[in-house]
């Protein structure tokens, strides 16, 4: 079995648990209250500009031109192709571009963005993937098992969400990145691999978190 393997098997209890978040079924059948996505979509683009980062700092550590130019076509890709999702949906719900980019972030957003981000400035290239890595398997998994719903990528409000995360660019980047953890990890000792197992768990976590936050519409617990 793959390293990226045993992670994801060990991880299936967090890892259903996404999948079964009233947020990701209410995409699912079409039940979601709108203001929730709407949220969501604010946060997850404050999010996507921080993730986008992760991709350039995963160039600049890449350590031939094949893996840096991959990283360059991911952060192509998150910028000009998944938050051009976030921007269309911004259109439908009157969300002006400079209001969006200037939306206060909530707790959680920071939380993992800021994580992710020390993560992938601090550690080695195989410590950026494990941190990035939840990310792109969780929604291409999601997206892949929402589609197969008869009707779901139809859907007036979520069916394009649905395409995005299932298509086959998406499902192709993800699968490069799951083989890139899989190479870097070949051979490191087991204290390497438990601090990529470690950073895997946190980043599968905050992803629950990031559906709960949405689902709630959680900012500060004060006014203020
Ligand atoms: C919080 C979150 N996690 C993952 C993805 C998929 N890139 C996203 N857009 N937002």
């Amino acid at each position: 079995m793959t390293f990226s393997q045993r992670l994801y098997k060990k991880l299936q209890p967090i890892w259903r648990k996404n999948h079964a978040h009233p947020f990701v079924q209410g995409i699912g059948d079409g039940t979601l209250d709108s203001d929730k996505f709407r949220f969501f979509m604010i946060q997850d683009y404050l999010y996507l500009i921080d993730y986008a980062k992760l991709f350039a700092i995963g160039a600049v550590k890449a350590n031939d031109l094949n893996t840096m130019g991959k990283f360059a076509e991911l952060l192509d890709s998150t910028m000009n192709e998944e938050m051009s999702l976030h921007r269309e949906y911004a259109k439908k719900f009157n969300i002006s571009l400079e209001e969006l980019e200037n939306a206060e972030p909530a707790p959680t957003t920071l939380a993992y963005t800021h994580y992710m981000l020390a993560a992938g400035q601090s550690g080695s290239l195989a410590e950026l993937v494990a941190a990035l890595l939840p990310c792109m398997w969780s929604y291409n998994e999601i997206g892949t098992e929402l589609n197969l719903r008869p009707g779901a990528s139809e859907h007036e409000l979520y069916g394009e969400w649905i395409s995005m995360y299932s298509s086959s660019e998406f499902t192709e980047l993800t699968n490069w990145c799951i083989g890139l953890l899989d190479e870097l990890a070949e051979g490191k000792p087991q204290s390497e691999l438990d601090k990529l197992e470690e950073i895997f768990l946190h980043t599968t976590r905050f992803e629950y978190m990031f559906w709960d936050m949405a689902y709630h519409q959680q900012m500060w617990p004060t006014d203020e």
